[in-house]
C-alpha cells in the first residue's frame, strides 16, 4: 500500500492537516508537513488512536450525519452500509434516495428559492438539529471558505458522509456514494492515486459525490457543478435527479459552477433539493467544515475535478491546496526561452540585433559610425543599416553620426547610448592615470591663485585689418622695443600694458581671424578670453563680422570692439555702433556694457585705449586667476616641425608653471621639454599662467587646440599619447564620415540639420575668388535655404580651412587651388568635402543645384528587351505562365516588366517572377528564342501582349 501522507491522513480523520502534524510530532514521529508521508504502521497506529480533536469531530459529524441521516435517513443508512461494504449498489440507492428526497422535503423551493440555503438546506425537514449540530460540530462547515451559503448544506452533508465514512472505516466513500451514487469501489485512500483522478474522470458520473468534502471542488469548477448535479448526478444521474426534484436539475446543468458562486439561490436549491445534489455547493462547504480546511478541500475538490475527466491531475494540484494557480504564477521553461527569444527577437526591418534591456548603457565616441556601435553590442553592422532605414534613418555603417540618431537607434532596441565628448574622453584617459584635473582645479583654493593676464584673440572680417592690428599692439609694446622688439613669430605674444598704476601683460593670439579660435574650439580648447572684433569704420558690419561675433558669443567670450581706419576718409564710426546693436553688441555709451574703441591700426592710434578696454572688461567680465604651483596644463596653439629642432610647438600655459625638462604629452606627441622660447627669443626656465612659449623636444608634432599636461613621468607621457593615438586610429577607421556634402545638402536640409550652406572658397588669384563669391551670392535660392561663405583666400587649402570648415559644417570650394598632402588627409579624414573646380560658372552651376537639390541622384529607365505572348499556361502552382518570343534584348528574371496591349499600358512594375526554356530554370533569354515568363501575382496575361522589361540606372551626372 502506498505511504500515505499526513493531510490524506488527517482528512480521513476529519481533522485539520496541522491538528495531525502535531499530533504526530507529539508521538514522535518525524512530519514536517501536510504531505510528509507517513509510514503504514503509524497510520495503522494513529487510526486506531486518532487525536482528541479527530474523535471529536467523529462525533460532531456523526450528529449531524443523524439528522441529516433523518432527512434523508435511506442514503445516509445507506451510506453507512455502502462504506462499510462498499458495493456499487448502494451508492446507487442514495442517489436516487437523495432526489427522491428532495423532492419530498424541496419540492417546491428547489428551482428557485434559493437564499434561504443553508440553513434551510439543512432544515428542509429534520434539519434543524442538524443545524444546531452543525455549527457545533468541529471543522464545521461554516467556516469553511465555501461557507457563504453554498457551501453549508453541503457541509453537513459531507460530515454525514464522513460519518458514515468513519464507521465505515474507510470515510470518503461516503461521500461519493451519496453524491454520486454509484461510485462503486473507492479509489482508494490515498487520492492521489492516480487511479482515482483516473476513475473519476472516466467514471464522470461517479465522481461528483466522490468528495463532498471538497470546497474546492463545488468552487472551482463545473466538476462542482457536476458533484452539484452529483445528486443529479453528472451525467445519467443528472436527468434523473432533475426530474426527481427541481432542484437537482439545476445546480447540476445550468450552473457550471455553483459552488463558485456566491449566490445562495443556486445553492439552496441543489442543498434543499437534490440534498446531496447540493452535493457541490456542498461539496465545497463539506471541504470547509469538516476542517479539512484548504488542502483537504482542495485536494478533494481536485479529484472531483478529475471526476471531469482530466481529474487524475487536477488532483494533484489541489493537494497542494493551491489549485494550478501556482504553476501558472511560475514561469515555464518554454515562457522563460520564448522571453529570451523576444529579446533576441528580429528587430524593426525583420533583423535580428541583439537588444538592450533599456538601460543597458553602450558609449560611443562622438562621431562613431554603426559599425562602432555594432562592435560594442555584437551586433552586424549591416542589420543596423537596416534597422535604422526603417526607423526613417539613411545611414551607412561606417558613416559617422549624430548622437540623435544613435539615441534613436538605441531607443528602439534597448540600448541607453552615451555619445562620448572629447572632453570627457579626455577626462576618463587622464583619470586611468589617476590624474584628475577637475578634482585638481576644485582643490585649490582662493589662496592657491594668482592673477594671470588675459588672453586675447582678434577676430573680423576679412581686411578690416586685423592683421594690422596685431602688428600695431606688438609694435606699441614698450616692453618690446626695450628687447628689441618681437622677433619671432611664436603664434601668440605677450604685451605689457600700463594699467591703474600697474603694469599688466595681455597675450594675444597671432593667428587673426577666427579660424584658430573655431579650429581650437573643434578640438574643445578653450583659450580666449577676450575677442577683439575688428570692424572697419569705412566698411561697416560685414558677414564675417557677424560670423567672428556668433563664434565668440557662443563661446561665452566677451567682445570688445575695435573700430579701425578711422583715419580714412568718410570711416563712419558711429555707424558700427549703431549696426552691430541689432547683434546685441551695445556700446557703453549707449547704455550698453560692451566697450567700443575707435583705432587706426595703420597709424597706431588709440592702441593703449583698446588695451585698456580689454583690461578693464577683464576686469570687470572675468575672474581671470590660475595657480601657478603646480604642474602645467594649457593648450598647444601651433606646431610646426623645423628642419634643425624638430617638432616645435606653441603652447599656452594656462594653469601651473611650465619647466625646463618636464614631461609633457600634447595630444598624441609626447617628450621632455627640452627648451622654451618667448616671442623675443629669449630662452625660458619657466612659463606661468597665460604665458605663450615655443617649446621643443616633443618626440612629434602635436595640432592647434591639443591640450597639454605635464606628466609625472616620461613614461606616463608616452602611455598616454599612445593610447590617445590608439583611440584616434580607431576614430578614424570609421571616418568615412562627410559633415555635408553638396550632394546630402537637400536631404539635410529636409531633416532640418542646417538651413545653411556654408562655404569657404579658395582660388589661385583674388580676381577668380571675388568672381566665385559675387556670382554666388547672387544664386537666388528662396528663403528656407541660405547660403553663407564664411571665409575666402588666395592660396592652396590650408589646415586652417579645413577646421574652420569642421567647425561650421562647410564645404571647401577650392577653385585652381588644392589641398594637398596631409591637408586632404586630414579633410578626408575629418569628413570636410572639398570640391574643385576650374570652370566658374560649372562652380555655380553645382552649388545653384544642390541649393534646390538636383543633386539628388537621378535615375532612368534602360529597355532590357521585349517579348511577345503567344500562349497562356494555365498553372495552378504558379499561376499564368506566358508562353513568349523574345523579340528584342533579351529578358531578364528579375527584371521589372510594362505589359502593353496593342501599345496601350495595361500593367507596370511588374516583375519577371520565373523564366524558363522549356522546363530549364533560365536567368535570361536572348532574342529570337521562345521561353516562359511568369509575373508572379500578375495573371491578367492575353495573347499578344507585349512584356517589356527595364531596368533603372543611376544616370551619369554631365
Ligand atoms: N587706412 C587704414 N588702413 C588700414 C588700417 N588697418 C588696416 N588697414 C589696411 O587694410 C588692409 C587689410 O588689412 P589687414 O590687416 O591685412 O586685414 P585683415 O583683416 O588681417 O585681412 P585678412 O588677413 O585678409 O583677413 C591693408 O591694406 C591694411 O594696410 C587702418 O587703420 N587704416
Amino acid at each position: 500500500m502506498a505511504k500515505v501522507r499526513v493531510h490524506e491522513l488527517a482528512k480521513e480523520l476529519g481533522i485539520e492537516s496541522k491538528e495531525l502534524l502535531a499530533y504526530l510530532k507529539e508521538q514522535g514521529e518525524f512530519v514536517k508537513t501536510a504531505s510528509s508521508t507517513i509510514e503504514a504502521p503509524v497510520v495503522r497506529k494513529i487510526k486506531e488512536n486518532p487525536p482528541a480533536s479527530a474523535k471529536k469531530a467523529d462525533a460532531a459529524p456523526a450528529k449531524p450525519a443523524a439528522k441529516t441521516t433523518a432527512t434523508p435517513k435511506a442514503p445516509a443508512k445507506k451510506a453507512a452500509a455502502t462504506e462499510a461494504t462498499p458495493t456499487p449498489a448502494a451508492p446507487a440507492a442514495p442517489a436516487k434516495a437523495a432526489p427522491a428526497k428532495t423532492a419530498e422535503s424541496a419540492p417546491t423551493p428547489g428551482p428557485g428559492p434559493a437564499p434561504a440555503a443553508q440553513e434551510t438546506a439543512e432544515a428542509p425537514a429534520p434539519a434543524k438539529p442538524a443545524a444546531s449540530s452543525a455549527p457545533a460540530a468541529p471543522a464545521g462547515p461554516k467556516p469553511g471558505p465555501a461557507a457563504p451559503s453554498a457551501p453549508k448544506p453541503s457541509a453537513e452533508r459531507p460530515s454525514a458522509e464522513r460519518s458514515s465514512g468513519e464507521r465505515g472505516g474507510s470515510p470518503r466513500p461516503a461521500a461519493p456514494r451519496p453524491a454520486g451514487g454509484r461510485p462503486g469501489p473507492r479509489p482508494g485512500n490515498n487520492p492521489f492515486a492516480p487511479s482515482q483522478g483516473m476513475r473519476s474522470g472516466g467514471g464522470g458520473s461517479p465522481r461528483p459525490g466522490n468528495n463532498p468534502f471538497a470546497p474546492s471542488q463545488g468552487m472551482p469548477r463545473p466538476a462542482s457543478a457536476r458533484g452539484a448535479g452529483g445528486s443529479a448526478g453528472p451525467r445519467p444521474a443528472a436527468p434523473r435527479p432533475g426530474q426527481a426534484g427541481p432542484g437537482g436539475p439545476r445546480p447540476g446543468g445550468a450552473r457550471p459552477n455553483p459552488g463558485m458562486m456566491p449566490d445562495r439561490s443556486s445553492v439552496r436549491p441543489g442543498t434543499s433539493g437534490g440534498g446531496r445534489g447540493g452535493g457541490p455547493g456542498g461539496g465545497r462547504g463539506a471541504g470547509g467544515g469538516p476542517g479539512g480546511g484548504g488542502g483537504r478541500g482542495g485536494f478533494a475538490g481536485r479529484p472531483g475535478g478529475g471526476g471531469r475527466g482530466p481529474g487524475g491531475r487536477g488532483g494533484t494540484q489541489g493537494a497542494f491546496g493551491r489549485g494550478g494557480g501556482k504553476v501558472r504564477g511560475r514561469k515555464s521553461k518554454r515562457a522563460k526561452r520564448q522571453e529570451f527569444e523576444q529579446m533576441q527577437a528580429p528587430s524593426v526591418g525583420g533583423v535580428t540585433v541583439p537588444r538592450g534591456d533599456g538601460s543597458t548603457v553602450v558609449r560611443v565616441r562622438r562621431g562613431a559610425s554603426l559599425t562602432d556601435f555594432a562592435d560594442r553590442i555584437d551586433a552586424n553592422p549591416a542589420s543596423l543599416v537596416t534597422v535604422l532605414f526603417h526607423l526613417g534613418e539613411m545611414a551607412t555603417a561606417t558613416q559617422s553620426l549624430d548622437e540623435d540618431t544613435f539615441k534613436l537607434l538605441g531607443a528602439e532596441l534597448g540600448y541607453d547610448v552615451q555619445v562620448v565628448s572629447p572632453e570627457d574622453e579626455e577626462k576618463e584617459l587622464f583619470s586611468s592615470f589617476n590624474i584628475d584635473l577637475e578634482a585638481e582645479a576644485e582643490a585649490e583654493s582662493d589662496d592657491d591663485l594668482q592673477p594671470r593676464p588675459p588672453v586675447v584673440t582678434v577676430m573680423g572680417h576679412v581686411d578690416h585689418g586685423k592683421t594690422r592690428l596685431l602688428d600695431a599692439i606688438r609694435n606699441a609694446d614698450v616692453q618690446a622695443h626695450e628687447a628689441g622688439g618681437i622677433t619671432q613669430h611664436i603664434g601668440a605674444y605677450q604685451v605689457h600694458q600700463e594699467h591703474e598704476g600697474t603694469d599688466r601683460a595681455i597675450t594675444f593670439i597671432d593667428t587673426p581671424g577666427h579660424e584658430a579660435f573655431t579650429a581650437m574650439r573643434a578640438r574643445g580648447a578653450k583659450v580666449t578670453d577676450i575677442a577683439i572684433l575688428v570692424v572697419a569704420a569705412d566698411d561697416g558690419v560685414m558677414p564675417q563680422t557677424i560670423e567672428a561675433l556668433n563664434h565668440a558669443q557662443a563661446a561665452d567670450v566677451p567682445i570688445v570692439v575695435a573700430v579701425n581706419k578711422i583715419d580714412v576718409e568718410g570711416a563712419n564710426p558711429a555707424k558700427i555702433r549703431q549696426q552691430l546693436t541689432e547683434y546685441n553688441l551695445i556700446a557703453e555709451e549707449y547704455g550698453g556694457d560692451t566697450m567700443f574703441v575707435d583705432v587706426s591700426a595703420k597709424q597706431g592710434e588709440n592702441i593703449d585705449a583698446l588695451l585698456e578696454a580689454v583690461l578693464l572688461t577683464a576686469d570687470a567680465a572675468l575672474d581671470l586667476r590660475a595657480n601657478p604651483d603646480k604642474d602645467a596644463r594649457g593648450v598647444a596653439i601651433e606646431a610646426n616641425l623645423d628642419r634643425g629642432r624638430g617638432a616645435v610647438a606653441t603652447v599656452l600655459v594656462q594653469s601651473g608653471t611650465l619647466r625646463v625638462g618636464d614631461a609633457i604629452v600634447a595630444g598624441t606627441a609626447h617628450g621632455r621639454v627640452r627648451a622654451m622660447l618667448d616671442e623675443h627669443g629669449n630662452h625660458l626656465q619657466e612659463a606661468l599662467p597665460s604665458r605663450p612659449v615655443q617649446v621643443t623636444g616633443l618626440a612629434s608634432v602635436p595640432r592647434a587646440g591639443d591640450t597639454f599636461i605635464v606628466a609625472p613621468d616620461d613614461r606616463t607621457a608616452r602611455q598616454i599619447s599612445e593610447k590617445r593615438e590608439a583611440a584616434d586610429r580607431q576614430a578614424s577607421l570609421a571616418k568615412a564620415r562627410k559633415r555635408i556634402s553638396l550632394e546630402d545638402l537637400n536631404e539635410a536640409l529636409a531633416a532640418g540639420k542646417v538651413e545653411t550652406l556654408n562655404l569657404i572658397l579658395k582660388g589661385d588669384v583674388s580676381g577668380s575668388v571675388e568672381a566665385l563669391e559675387d556670382a554666388l551670392m547672387q544664386i537666388d535660392v528662396g528663403d528656407e535655404v541660405d547660403l553663407r561663405i564664411i571665409d575666402r583666400g588666395v592660396g592652396a587649402i590650408t589646415m586652417n580651412n579645413i577646421n574652420l570648415a569642421v567647425a561650421s559644417d562647410a564645404v571647401i570650394i577650392g577653385f585652381n587651388v588644392r589641398a594637398e598632402g596631409q591637408n586632404a588627409e586630414y579633410a578626408e579624414k575629418e569628413g570636410v568635402e572639398i570640391r574643385y573646380y576650374s570652370v566658374i560658372y560649372q562652380a555655380i552651376e553645382e552649388i545653384e543645384q544642390a541649393l534646390k537639390g538636383m543633386l539628388k541622384p537621378e535615375f532612368e529607365e534602360v529597355e532590357l528587351g521585349t517579348a511577345e505572348i503567344r500562349e497562356i499556361f494555365r498553372s495552378s502552382k504558379f499561376g499564368n505562365i506566358a508562353g513568349s518570343i523574345v523579340r528584342s534584348g533579351e529578358i531578364r528574371r528579375g527584371a521589372k516588366a510594362r505589359i502593353t496591349r496593342d501599345g496601350v499600358v495595361v500593367a507596370e512594375n511588374v516583375e519577371v517572377a520565373g523564366l524558363r526554356r522549356f522546363k530549364d530554370d533560365v536567368t535570361e533569354v536572348r532574342e529570337g528564342y521562345e521561353c516562359g515568363v511568369n509575373l508572379g501575382s500578375y495573371n491578367d496575361l492575353q495573347i499578344g501582349d507585349l512584356i517589356a522589361t527595364y531596368e533603372m540606372r543611376e544616370k551619369p551626372r554631365v
